[in-house]
């Protein structure tokens, strides 16, 4: 039953790929305006839900629903409307190589926009500042960019064309602490300027405990807990308990709480 209150409803969504199961009946609500990450062990079907809800994988069974639509049945005018109103930042960045970061940051303008060059430079320009680039930064190729900085590109990529909701696929990934924390506070003060929905996959315990208002878990095919981490905490499951025997959640940056069960 869809509400105006989800974002995102994945109903009974099955993943297989030849006899592999990596998704039976999985269900998932991602409510509006919130910052949800999927955690879970390797292979446990994260990046595949990913790429299911953003129309880039089929699943083999069940509905996905984005602000309402089920992704099974829109007609092409309806995709490129919905395509406009999420942005991606991908592991690795996701950048063309050959082409400038401000260019990166415009293809979506130019693909989706009838706006003319200047102005698509000059909002392109907007967000590379937004994301926190050195000016310097907008004429360099991306292989001239730090990792940190890279995944800050890509965020302003995603952010070109003002998207309701944001999908980051481990947004730390490969960075170092500092770099790290100063994506965690880009994530939060991107979510508080836009008000946008926020879906991320991460293992990152500084991004589950500081920024993350839910975290689903995936495992065994299917949610295996979603909640707060303090929620998530009393949760019984080992693959959920493992989010709890880990003490890097204290790393530099994290918006650092120390959970109840850390004090009994
Ligand atoms: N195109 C594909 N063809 C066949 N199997 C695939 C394909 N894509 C993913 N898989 C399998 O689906 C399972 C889930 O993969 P997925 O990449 O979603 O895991 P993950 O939870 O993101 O893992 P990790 O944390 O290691 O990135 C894996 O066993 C993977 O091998």
């Amino acid at each position: 039953m869809a509400t105006d209150d989800n974002v995102i409803e994945l109903r009974k969504v099955g993943t297989r790929f030849g006899n592999h199961v990596v998704h039976a009946d999985l269900d998932l609500d991602v409510r509006r305006g919130e910052i949800l990450a999927i955690a879970g062990g390797s292979g446990s079907g994260k990046s595949v839900l990913l790429r299911e809800m953003i129309l880039l994988h089929q699943p083999s069974s069940g509905s996905i629903r984005l602000f309402g639509d089920d992704l099974a049945t829109l007609s092409e005018t309806q995709t490129h409307a919905l395509r406009q109103r999420w942005g991606v930042m991908f592991q690795k960045g996701g950048l063309f190589g050959a082409l400038t970061v401000r260019a990166n940051v415009s293809l979506p303008l130019r693909e989706h926009s009838e706006l003319d060059d200047t102005t698509i430079d000059e909002i392109a320009e907007w967000k590379l500042a937004l994301t926190g680039l050195p000016p310097d930064a907008s004429l360099k190729l991306p292989g001239e960019l730090s990792g940190g900085m890279i995944k800050r590109a890509a965020l302003a990529r995603a952010l070109a064309l003002d998207p309701e909701l944001l999908f980051l696929d481990e947004p730390t990934a490969g960075l170092d602490p500092a770099s790290s924390a100063g994506v965690d506070e880009l994530i939060l003060s991107t979510h508080a300027l836009y008000g946008l929905t926020v879906v991320m996959i991460t293992h990152d315990l500084g991004l589950l405990w500081g920024v993350s208002h839910r975290v689903a878990v995936l495992g065994e095919g299917r949610v295996l807990a979603i909640g707060t981490m303090e929620e998530l905490s009393h949760h019984e499951h080992p693959i959920v308990q493992a989010y709890f025997v880990d003490t890097r959640a204290g790393r530099p940056g994290a918006k650092e709480e120390v959970p109840a069960w850390k004090t009994r």
